[in-house]
């Protein structure tokens, strides 16, 4: 996250850290809770790594060095990538992570609310991009979760910064046009999470953008509400057991 500011415990109960473990160990991606068993994060993050052998989810930490040989994680069981993800930059960028066993709730790990389809329009005005990512393009993975709000930007004001790429209903664009703050590397699958009359919703998954924080270059996530009927099918033990 660059312009960012430390996170408190418990401020992001959603947030998990994705670790990658292959000989050695390392922080991949965010993602959000969205349920006891399901984990959302960007299909980029996933794509070419499907072995669910290999990740560990790291749920109700702040910082990075909170995890250890013997700091408790998640397996995962299952991975659901979107079937028409190809790039990033092509959108169709979320991902479902299925956990092994089901996760006990408590005040430092708890699920975000998805918003409805009928949510899609909704004018969001308390927005955060979280996350370990990088503090400026060539920077490394930090060690305290940051936080930084963005404004969300109309589709059509994000299609002019980005002229060469088709900016659609599927994604969301938010920034400063003056830049400053935004996503980075590492940052990517977490939650852009939107605060609404009191209750807080996972309105994007942070995809890409060109450079961090550039003037003019605003982020792009995935829009979340768009692909509420994907994730409740993926996601629901009945529609799975009558389906022929
Ligand atoms: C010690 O451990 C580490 O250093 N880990 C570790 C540390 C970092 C990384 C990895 C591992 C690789 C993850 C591969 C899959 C993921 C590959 C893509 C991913 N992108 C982002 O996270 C954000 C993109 C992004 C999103 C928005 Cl909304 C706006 C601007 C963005 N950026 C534009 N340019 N930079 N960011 C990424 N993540 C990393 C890089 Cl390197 N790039």
């Amino acid at each position: 996250i660059v312009g960012g500011t430390d996170s408190s415990p418990g401020e992001w109960p959603w947030q998990v850290s994705l670790h990658m473990k292959l000989s050695r160990q390392r922080h991949l991606c965010g993602g959000s809770i969205i349920s006891n068993r399901w984990i959302l994060t960007a299909a980029h993050c996933v794509m070419s790594r499907k072995n669910p052998n290999i990740w560990r989810v790291y749920a109700g930490i702040l910082k990075q060095s909170e995890i250890n040989e013997d700091t408790p994680f998640f397996k995962v069981e299952e991975i659901i990538v979107h079937p028409q993800y190809k790039y990033a930059q092509t959108g169709y960028d979320i991902a479902l992570m299925k956990l092994d066993k089901p996760m006990n709730f408590t005040d430092l790990q708890l699920p975000i609310c998805l918003p409805s389809k009928e949510d899609a329009n909704i004018l969001y005005t308390d927005c955060w991009v979280v996350g370990w990512g990088y503090r400026k393009e060539k920077g490394r993975v930090e060690d305290i979760l940051q936080k930084a709000t963005v404004p969300l930007m109309s589709k059509e004001e994000c299609q002019a910064r980005y002229r060469r790429r088709r900016i659609g209903d599927k994604v969301i664009c938010a920034g400063y046009d003056a830049g400053g703050r935004d996503a980075c590397k590492g940052d990517s699958g977490g939650p852009l999470s939107c605060r609404h009359e009191e209750v807080w919703y996972l309105v994007g998954i942070t995809s890409w953008g060109e450079g961090c924080a550039r003037p003019r270059q605003p982020g792009v996530y995935t829009n979340v509400a768009e692909y509420s009927d994907w994730i409740l099918e993926k996601t629901s033990e009945l529609a799975k057991k009558v389906s022929v």
